[in-house]
């Protein structure tokens, strides 16, 4: 009965993928259709305690309008007296950043079929007016034939230890975000670049051992590029359309898939057989 509300005991719960700020992430099963899903629990007391109640609910009812293959879908939500569940698409292959890490950094096919499908994402999300989607490796997942997906916590999620600094890491804002602009969608655009940059070098291309220094370099657009025979000068000249300081001056996403590197390197069907 599609009206009937989930509940927890509508679900096998498996092992814990995550940890999040407000709660963890679980691998879990619908008991009846044995319908694999990722189960989110956010705990109401620290959504009270920071009052977040507006965010959680703009960002709910945000993932749920969005319907694209490279971004995450959330099918539903129930709660209970302490608990909020959000009932999310399982991605069988994992974060998207332990491959960056496993293999140091992508080969330019991957990086440019990654760089395809978050560019046709953040289209379709500035398209329905939803910008700023934080995009940044802790938040991409991939499924099981290696299709990225936004995933997009949402919830600066503390992540595994991985990646400390992440929550506080400023190595992704564009200046206009550091400098406390006002920002439109060219900051995802900007983003892109500082992506495009990690998959291929292994770090973003602004970092420093203080967030000081990261902040300096951003905003002074301090960008440089180490020798490296597998970085191609298209792909070298893409980043360098993307990390501009003037928004407005910054590749467009439609530019940005219409690329040579794009077009010669992203595999058009956005999987990426690892
Ligand atoms: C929402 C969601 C997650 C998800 N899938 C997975 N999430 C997380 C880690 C999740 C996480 C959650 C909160 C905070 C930090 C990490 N880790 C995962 C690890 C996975 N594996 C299996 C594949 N192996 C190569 C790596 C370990 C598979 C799916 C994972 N699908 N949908």
């Amino acid at each position: 009965d599609p009206e009937k509300p989930f509940s927890l005991a509508d679900f096998e719960i498996g092992r814990p993928l995550g940890k999040g700020k407000f709660g963890r992430v679980y691998l879990a099963r619908e008991v009846k259709s044995h319908f694999v899903v990722a189960l989110k629990v956010i705990f109401k007391e620290q959504i009270e305690k920071y009052k977040l109640h507006h965010q959680l609910r703009r960002e709910m009812e945000i993932q749920t309008s969005l319907r694209h293959p490279n971004i995450l879908h959330l099918y539903g939500w129930f709660d209970d007296d302490e608990r909020i569940f959000l009932i999310l698409e399982y991605a069988h292959g994992g974060e998207l950043y332990g491959l960056l890490k496993e293999n140091g950094h992508l080969t330019e096919q991957q990086a440019a079929t990654y760089i395809s499908s978050l560019s046709q994402a953040l289209a379709y999300c500035h398209g329905k007016c939803v910008i700023h989607r934080d995009i940044k490796p802790e938040n991409l997942l991939l499924d099981h034939e290696g299709r990225l997906k936004i995933a997009d916590f949402g919830w600066s999620v503390q992540s595994s230890n991985k990646r400390k600094t992440m929550c506080g890491t400023l190595d992704y804002l564009a200046p206009e975000m550091v400098e406390n602009k006002d920002h439109d969608h060219a900051v995802d655009n900007w983003t892109l670049g500082i992506l495009c940059y990690e998959f291929l070098y292994g770090n973003p291309p602004f970092e420093a051992e203080s967030q000081k220094d990261t902040f300096k370099r951003i905003v002074k657009i301090d960008l440089s590029f180490p020798d490296n025979p597998n970085v191609s000068a298209e792909a070298k000249n893409l980043i360098s359309q993307l990390l501009v300081k003037d928004p407005s001056k910054r590749l467009s996403l439609t530019k940005i898939m219409q690329h040579p590197w794009i077009v010669k390197n992203a595999d058009p069907k956005g999987v990426c057989l690892i």
